[in-house]
């Protein structure tokens, strides 16, 4: 079930907050983990009494998490939520953070988790879906602890799409969408922001036994018949 977590937070639902400056407070942008977070917060009605069922989507930049989850989506009936998508509409509109975003995206670091985990709670209450594969999150252990407070859910299961770095490389600077952060240098500190604060995430949930670890590297449809097998496995109800 939801789990309610006491009072209403000022900041992370008002829209005139500065909530990237407060969540400064006990957060940084390289994603150091804090675990008493700096505000609590009641869930919003809609989402109280739902059960979803919560994939985590992890894996280097460009190791093909958003091209798989489009397909995961298409198959099974989920809701795709990319936390860099949400971050990046979140820079392209009016709102007051979106320098700052703009700042740590281009040099490959880690928003504060108060304003991620905010925007995928806006998101999932404003989805009637059950099903939701949340891609590129958590990228810390702060992120986590931040979701596992504020939203009160757990995943059911999490899958790493494992990708050498040099094909990770080539395929961020062909990727031609336009992205800040596709570029050789911001690719680099990405690496070893995935390396250092991202793997811990990865081990956690590996002794959890919730880890399914794809081999990512050769053609997206073959990569795909290994995750179809995780969501047909018996011990994965969806
Ligand atoms: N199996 C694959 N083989 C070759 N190229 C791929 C494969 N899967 C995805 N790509 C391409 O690689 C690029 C990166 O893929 P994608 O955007 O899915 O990665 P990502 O893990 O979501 O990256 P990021 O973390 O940077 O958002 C895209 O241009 C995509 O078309
Ligand atoms: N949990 C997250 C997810 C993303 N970011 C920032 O967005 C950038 C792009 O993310 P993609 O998943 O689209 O690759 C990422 O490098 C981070 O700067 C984040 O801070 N926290
Ligand atoms: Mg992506």
């Amino acid at each position: 079930m939801w789990k309610r977590v006491s009072t209403l937070s000022p900041f992370l639902f008002s829209s005139k907050s500065t909530s990237l400056a407060r969540a400064g407070h006990g957060w940084n942008a390289c994603g150091s983990p804090a675990m008493d977070l700096p505000f609590s917060v009641n869930y919003a009605s809609s989402l109280r009494d739902k059960t979803p069922f919560i994939t985590f989507v992890l894996g280097g930049p460009g190791s093909g998490k958003g091209t798989q989850c489009e397909k995961i989506a298409e198959t099974f009936g989920f809701t795709h939520l990319s936390a860099g998508d949400l971050l990046r509409k979140e820079m392209n509109s009016n709102s007051e953070e979106r320098t700052t975003i703009l700042n740590i995206i281009q040099d490959g670091k880690i928003v504060p988790s108060a304003v991620t985990v905010k925007l995928i709670m806006k998101a999932m209450e404003s989805s009637d879906s059950d099903k939701f594969l949340i891609d590129g999150f958590p990228r810390t252990e702060e992120n986590r602890i931040a979701f596992e407070q504020i939203i009160g859910l757990e995943p059911k299961a999490v899958l790493f799409f494992d990708c050498p770095e040099e094909e990770m490389v080539q395929r961020v600077l062909n990727r031609n969408q336009g992205r800040v952060d596709d570029n050789i240098d911001t690719v680099k500190k990405r690496l070893k922001v995935f390396e250092t604060l991202s793997l811990p995430v990865i081990d956690y949930y590996s002794k959890k036994g919730k880890l399914h670890k794809i081999n990512a590297v050769g053609d997206a449809d073959e990569i795909f018949e290994q995750v179809r097998a995780v969501f047909d496995a018996p011990e994965v109800t969806i």
